[in-house]
């Protein structure tokens, strides 16, 4: 059994790790999460070597923004040669479950113009299936019971995320009790549901390194 503190020692191995990803004068996309807070940390000492970040969160902006790093709107930048981000739970293919900090609906987007998408985990994130972690589904609020009796024919038990409301003004469903073996078409299948927002499934862009944090070291990892 892993204590707190070894965990903490992991994520900190894979952001310093992640650092050599980093182009200089470069603006980088950053993700949100306990291990994107210890990234954040590791890139203040090379601050003076890159432009700014744009980021995924306001949690994540205003880390940034204490530390002296730019943080730039998305719509002003046309490129992001990497974005670095955390996962709730992620597969030897490299999708993931994201979302479990509420930030799923943002991360997407700025993945979505990222060229490379470098994981940051430590070795409890590797799973074989997707779905022991609950799937985090970001929702508009008056569609939340519709969008709730939907999810239940998709087999999960969806649980309104008590008192949260998303950067973006939202609700969270989050979905226990899914065995995700086709995350692709899952991911697709609930894109179609009138009324969700995005959801956490991040199979279509899935990550291109996952830096793994384990006793022995950092493992860096394709897709499978
Ligand atoms: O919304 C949150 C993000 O998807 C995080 O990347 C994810 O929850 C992992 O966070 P942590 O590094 O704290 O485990």
């Amino acid at each position: 059994m892993q204590s707190t503190v070894d965990q903490q020692r992991l994520k900190q191995d894979v952001a310093r790790a992640a650092l050599a990803y980093v182009p200089e004068d470069s603006i980088i996309g950053v993700g949100t999460g306990s291990t994107v807070d210890c990234f954040i940390d590791a890139l203040a000492d090379k601050k003076d070597h890159i432009r700014g970040a744009v980021s995924s969160s306001e949690r994540s902006t205003q880390k940034l923004k204490a530390l002296g790093i730019e943080v730039f709107d998305l719509n002003s930048v046309s490129e992001l040669p990497i974005y670095v981000d955390g996962a709730d739970e992620v597969n030897t293919h490299l999708a993931m479950i994201k979302g479990g900090g509420g930030a799923l609906t943002r991360e997407k987007i700025v993945a979505a113009v990222a060229r490379k998408f470098i994981c940051i985990a430590d070795q409890s994130k590797l799973v074989a299936i997707l779905g022991q972690f609950p799937l985090p589904i970001e929702v508009i609020p008056s569609a939340r019971s519709y969008v709730a009796r939907q999810l239940i024919a998709f087999g999960g038990e969806p649980r309104l995320r008590q008192g949260f409301t998303t950067d973006n003004g939202n609700v969270i469903l989050d979905v226990h009790g899914l065995q995700i073996v086709d995350p692709y078409t899952l991911e697709q299948a609930l894109n179609q549901i009138v009324g969700v927002v995005c959801n956490g499934l991040f199979a279509k862009r899935g990550a291109d390194v996952l830096l793994l944090g384990t006793p022995n070291g950092v493992e860096t990892k394709h897709p499978g």
